[in-house]
């Protein structure tokens, strides 16, 4: 594995938007930074714009006048694509289907003129890092689509490309199949340290691979963080609702409370506001007695959800509130419940424009 490990260059898009021909506006003019060996996630609802700025990155779309992309400092904005050493994988695996799996992996060491036997070795090494083994002489149109996918990855790093571009290579596949290739892909990218910008539309993938995650809207950044930054602190309601559950709640701030129909909800917030919106997750409402609780509210429904219960309540707040309870709570629809809410909890969100 050793000898996979490559250098991942940095990458810095600078002032990129991108127009199209038809006048449609893709991207509105961003500037990112990626750091050696990191794996960024462009993360959002369909034609916020990732494809087009992966498609920048790799050279295949150029970004509109003023743009520039850099690795390593260097500027590569008119570095066409084959002279840029990025690997590339697409959800569709663009493999050669007629190709043996061992010849797909080594097209690219080919192609570069890497003598017969090195190929051969450094083939031999992706096989075993990407759990193909024995499947080296089957042709891509015998496989799998999970092991297609295996074979894609496996040939886009082949040629140990400073920068790895995916774009929803999972998504083809069924849920189990996902999960399981992301965890094997989590620790691929790790161990080989290349530079890694994954698209998805999917949260929960995001929030697995990325070191860091681009929230993307309507061709715009809407923020960039850690997961954890992303998860508990989102920058606007767009965010807080795109990343995992979350309750949003309107109500007036007065006296550092949280005014709601089912109760006075303690917040950290200096200052009184007639109208706030706050971001409460589910699984950090906590079920308690209905007379000490500072909010109650009835339960509306139950239902089970595995490693936990989903509650709905009414009457707690000026919405129907999501509750994540332990399976060990006792809950039935038509109950009243008290809910505890710890102030650092709830997270004030700026206005919408
Ligand atoms: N060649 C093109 N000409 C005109 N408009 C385009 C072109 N390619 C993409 N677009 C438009 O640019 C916007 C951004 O597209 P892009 O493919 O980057 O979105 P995306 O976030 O990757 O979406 P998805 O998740 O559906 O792939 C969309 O409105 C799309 O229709």
């Amino acid at each position: 594995m050793s000898a996979e490990a490559g250098h991942g260059a940095s990458v810095r898009i600078e002032a990129c938007g991108k127009t199209f021909a038809d006048g449609t506006h893709a991207l509105e003019p961003a500037t990112l930074d990626i750091a050696s060996g990191e794996t960024l996630v462009l993360l959002g609802p369909s034609g916020c714009g990732k494809t087009t700025m992966l498609r920048i990155i790799a050279g295949l779309e150029a970004p509109d006048a003023g743009g520039r992309v850099l690795f390593d400092g260097k500027d590569m904005t008119a570095v066409p694509i084959e002279r840029r050493n990025v690997g590339m994988v697409f959800q569709s695996y663009a493999l050669f289907p007629n190709m043996t799996v061992a010849d797909n992996i080594g097209y690219g060491l080919k192609i570069r003129g890497m003598p017969d036997k090195e190929r051969a070795a450094r083939v031999a090494e992706l096989v075993t890092l990407t759990n193909i083994s024995g499947l080296e002489n089957r042709r891509i149109d015998q496989l799998s689509g999970g092991q297609r996918q295996r074979v894609a990855l496996a040939r886009a790093v082949a040629i140990r490309p400073g920068i790895l571009l995916l774009d929803e290579p999972l998504t083809a596949l069924d849920a189990a199949l996902r999960d399981r290739l992301r965890g094997e892909l989590n620790r691929l990218l790790r161990a080989l340290g290349i530079t890694t910008i994954y698209v998805t539309h999917d949260q929960s993938e995001a929030m697995e691979l990325g070191d860091r995650i681009v929230v993307m809207q309507k061709g715009a950044i809407a923020q960039i963080g850690t997961p954890r930054e992303i998860y508990f602190t989102p920058r606007s309601r767009f965010v807080a609702e795109f990343i995992g559950a979350a309750n949003i709640v309107e109500a007036a701030v007065e006296d550092g409370h949280l005014v709601l129909p089912g109760g006075r909800q303690p917040i950290h917030c200096d200052g009184d506001m007639p109208a706030a919106v706050a971001m409460i997750r589910p699984e950090t409402i906590h079920v308690a007695a209905a007379r000490s609780a500072s909010l109650s509210g009835t339960i509306d429904s139950v239902s089970f959800i595995g490693d936990r219960q989903r509650l709905v309540v009414s009457g707690a707040s000026s919405r129907l509130l999501t509750v994540d309870a332990p399976n060990t709570v006792q809950a039935r629809p038509g109950e009243r419940i008290g809910l505890s809410i710890s102030p650092d909890a709830v997270r004030l969100l700026p206005p919408e424009n």
